[in-house]
């Protein structure tokens, strides 16, 4: 077997310092600028590993990864600027052992090639099926590249996984994607989100039932599980589910097979499990709410997303990405935003993550008067103000209060609060009480007792 590293990409710049670091890691490397001339060099020599770009002009890399695997030479490591998960699962999907990120670490990449070459004598992955479709899951950061390099690795597989991640990180979206980049992705994605149904309509909602079961049950019904027959079930929240039930589901799991509520017919099942929780399995285990059996079950794969504050290069991308979808969702006129909005944004935490950056583009698509969205407009309508301003001082000023022990805290951050408004206000109307209580947004009655009540409290 050769141990010659073949690069094919039309980028010389990325061929030269690619070739550089393998051959200082004492490597042959033999370089192509296109797949033609890959091909034609085949005819009297084998690479001991490809490394390959996607999208070159002529022929494109995928194509070559299919057709190598076809005939079993390999191993193919692709390269590629297109970092979604449409196209890292294709590759994975076509044969690929491994997938770089341009820009890539050099180290690294290094590193994946001594790794292919030593695993030479394994197998490649069999030929796929061609182009993914595309995915709504967006990311360019670091840690979202990582999670589509895992969904394009797993997906074809049938292993159960967990995803996990805070509130509005993109569980479902992930779970989505693992089914369609699976060979099962002409089969049914069912979701059931376990914290959502009553427990004592779970069982039935999970595995169905037969007619005359319990009260009510006039007729047979699938269950989730049988709706989901050949595809794939996502268990939202499942750290949620009760215990008596997760002992039903470890059985299911282990056994592939079922009975409907009140039935006698045994079930079997072939459905892939993607479970979903934004809590720690391992703590709710150790408190005796979680079977520690269940999530290992469950636990075979993990997919970790982060959350959106520890990746806020992604923030304008989304955020632009959410204003268009919105503003063509409601059929309004499209909008953009201004530069300095978008890195006020990008500064904001977002407990609620990608979602509530959702909500917020699609109030801003709604309410921003102007084609450009301009930082003041973000002002009262767009939820929690920006970190790093006015909050600031006010979590130092209550800091301090609350170590010293202070009394009424919250009463007097109330009235200084409003005493620092109404007299903003008031001081920019001139005096005009009408419009500083339009202004704040607040009625004049309520200015007038606010007033009154500022000063009361002064003197
Ligand atoms: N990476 C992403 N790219 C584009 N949209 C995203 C991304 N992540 C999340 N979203 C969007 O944010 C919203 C919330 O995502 P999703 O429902 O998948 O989150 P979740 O983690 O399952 O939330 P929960 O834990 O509350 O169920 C959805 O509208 C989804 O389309």
């Amino acid at each position: 077997m050769s141990e010659e590293i073949w690069i094919v990409d039309d980028d010389r710049g990325v061929r030269f310092v690619l070739a550089e670091a393998l051959r200082d890691a004492g490597l042959a490397v033999r370089e192509f600028g296109d797949v033609a001339a890959a091909r034609a060099a085949l005819r009297d020599a084998r690479p001991g590993v490809w490394l390959t770009d996607v999208r070159m002009p002529g022929e494109d890399g995928l194509s070559l990864l299919n057709e190598l695997n076809a005939q079993g030479i390999g191993p193919v490591i692709v390269m590629s600027a297109y970092t979604d998960v449409a196209t890292t699962a294709a590759a994975y999907r076509a044969g690929a052992v491994d997938y770089l990120a341009k820009p890539f670490d050099l180290d690294h990449a290094v590193e994946v090639v001594q790794r292919a070459l030593a695993s030479v004598a394994s197998p490649t992955a069999p030929a796929g099926s061609g182009v993914a479709p595309g995915h709504a899951l967006l990311g360019e950061s670091a840690p979202m590249r990582e999670v589509f390099r895992l969904i394009g690795r797993v997906a074809a597989s049938d292993l159960n996984v967990l995803v996990t991640g805070e509130t509005g990180t993109g569980k479902e979206l992930v779970a989505r994607a693992l089914h369609e980049e699976s060979a099962r992705r002409d089969k049914p994605f069912v979701a059931l989100n376990t914290a959502a149904i009553p427990s004592e309509l779970l069982e039935s909602e999970l595995f169905g039932h037969e007619a005359g079961a319990f009260t009510g049950a006039t007729r047979r019904v699938a269950g989730r599980f049988e709706q989901a027959e050949g595809g794939t079930l996502f268990l939202d929240e499942i750290g949620d589910m009760p215990l008596v039930l997760q002992t039903r589901l470890l059985r299911v799991l282990a056994g592939g097979e079922f009975y409907r509520v009140g039935g006698r017919e045994l079930i079997r099942g072939n459905v892939r499990i993607v479970a979903a929780t934004h809590q720690d399995l391992a703590a709710r285990v150790a408190a005796g709410q979680f079977r520690a059996d269940l999530m290992h079950r469950l636990d075979v794969v993990r997919i970790e997303l982060p959350s959106l504050r520890s990746r806020r290069s992604d923030i304008p991308l989304l955020a632009q990405h959410f204003l268009a979808a919105s503003a063509q969702e409601l059929k309004l006129p499209p909008k953009r935003f201004a530069r300095a909005t978008l890195k006020l944004i990008a500064q904001r935490d977002f407990p609620g993550n990608v979602r509530e950056l959702e909500n917020l583009c699609r109030r801003l698509a709604v309410i921003a008067p102007g084609s450009e969205i301009l930082p003041a407009d973000l002002g009262g309508h767009a939820g929690a103000p920006a970190s790093g301003e006015w909050t600031d001082a006010l979590r130092e000023w209550a800091v301090a209060a609350l170590a010293g022990g202070e009394a009424d805290i919250h009463a007097r951050a109330r009235d200084a609060l409003d005493q620092t408004l109404l007299l903003a206000a008031l001081q920019a109307s001139e005096g005009h009480r009408q419009h500083a209580a339009q202004a704040l947004g607040v009625g004049r009655n309520t200015l007038t007792r606010k007033l009154g009540a500022s000063r009361t409290r002064r003197t």
